[in-house]
């Protein structure tokens, strides 16, 4: 198979990967307070140019980690049928989904199944106890610790962007009713023995849509692939060289997003990253991942000081992302009536 063969079309194919190794920056946060000059330096020379980095000593025990894993894997071992309790409202980007997220790089659904959990007004999307036992308590605890990681990191971020300290962080408030912060539970199902077309993606190319992602992965089970640039000079980067992320257990893989790009004007970026699909021949057993998705609260105002002065509502932000994802399908759709896209509203759920 070539790896550095240049594809060109929006539907490109997961095994034709021009591939090249980068160094991801580790951002140390122990000792926080002691060393927040040191990390703030790390963390805004991370951030602003590749946009992924590593996040270690960052205060979750390992042993949580898995225990969340094993609870999101027990979630995903229950029926279809039940899952389906739970099915996801695009309106609260909470619930189940199966095979039925669309990206506007593929044009058809990711490999995957995923679960959505937020702080609020989720009382008939969390599992019930006797669904699942351990999803609930275990998530709960699992989202306060990924809200803890993700206030040292957005003070950071505004300390180094000349903010005062708090300027993300109250923005990104879980106690308020309006606060968009997600966690999402993923199943990228068993593939052993199967090839599928080109255009099938674990999860397309995309950037997130929100300020800060946290992404916790089980080793093994890699895949994740980023291609740092928005500058990327193929379509959705296709064409481009992508390195893959493959981080040590217990590291958290951390990501800028399209919100809080624009909100400080360019100067951090939110990259294309994508998870292929294993061929014949590697590893295509399941793979787990978990991401916890900052999103600024609903009310909260986004407004650069140079390139994009114009304020912007966080939830009007996401409403326009969803709603460009949304035509780029229909333009995908009309472009190629081969591919088969159908968009629903699950295709517009955030990041
Ligand atoms: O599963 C992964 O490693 C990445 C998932 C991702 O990028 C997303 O859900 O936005
Ligand atoms: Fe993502």
């Amino acid at each position: 198979m070539s790896t550095t063969s240049t594809v060109t079309s929006a539907a490109a194919a997961s095994v034709a990967i021009p591939s090249s190794q980068r160094e991801f920056t580790c951002v140390d946060l122990s000792d926080f307070d002691n060393r927040r000059d040191e990390i703030i330096k790390t963390l805004m020379g991370a951030a602003t140019t590749q946009g992924f980095f590593y996040v270690i000593n960052h205060g979750i025990d390992i042993e949580d980690i898995r225990t969340m894993f094993q609870a999101s894997h027990d979630f995903f071992a229950l029926d279809d049928s039940i899952k389906a309790k739970y099915p996801i409202d695009v309106s609260r980007n909470a619930g189940w989904e199966k095979l039925a997220q669309i990206r506007p790089s593929t044009g058809v659904a990711d490999l995957k199944e995923s679960m959505q959990l937020g702080f609020h007004n989720m009382e008939d999307i969390w599992p019930s106890l006797e669904d699942s036992p351990t999803f609930r308590p275990t998530g709960e605890k699992f989202m306060l610790q990924c809200n803890e990681v993700s206030t040292k990191l957005l003070t950071c971020l505004a300390l180094g962007l000349g903010f005062e300290e708090d300027f993300f962080t109250k923005c990104h408030d879980i106690n308020k009713e309006d606060c968009l912060n997600t966690l999402r539970c993923l199943h990228y199902h068993d593939i052993t023995g199967q090839t599928f077309p080109p255009e099938y993606w674990r999860a397309g190319a995309h950037t997130d849509f929100d300020t800060l992602t946290l992404l916790f992965q089980r080793p093994g089970e890699n895949g994740l692939e980023v291609c740092p640039g928005r500058e990327a000079s193929t379509e959705f980067g296709h064409g481009d060289s992508w390195t893959p992320v493959n981080p040590q257990e217990g590291d958290i893989v951390c990501n800028i997003g399209d919100m809080i790009m624009r909100w400080s004007d360019d100067q951090l970026k939110s990259n294309f990253h994508r998870v292929r699909a294993p061929v014949v021949g590697e590893y295509q057993g399941p793979r787990y991942s978990i991401a916890y998705f900052n999103q600024a609260n609903k009310s909260a105002v986004i407004q650069g000081r140079t390139r994009y002065p114009d304020p912007i509502t966080a939830g009007e932000f996401i409403k326009q992302a969803m709603e460009r994802n949304y035509r780029a399908l229909q333009e995908l759709k009309a472009k190629k009536e081969e591919v088969s896209v159908q968009p629903t509203a699950i295709s517009t759920i955030a990041a």
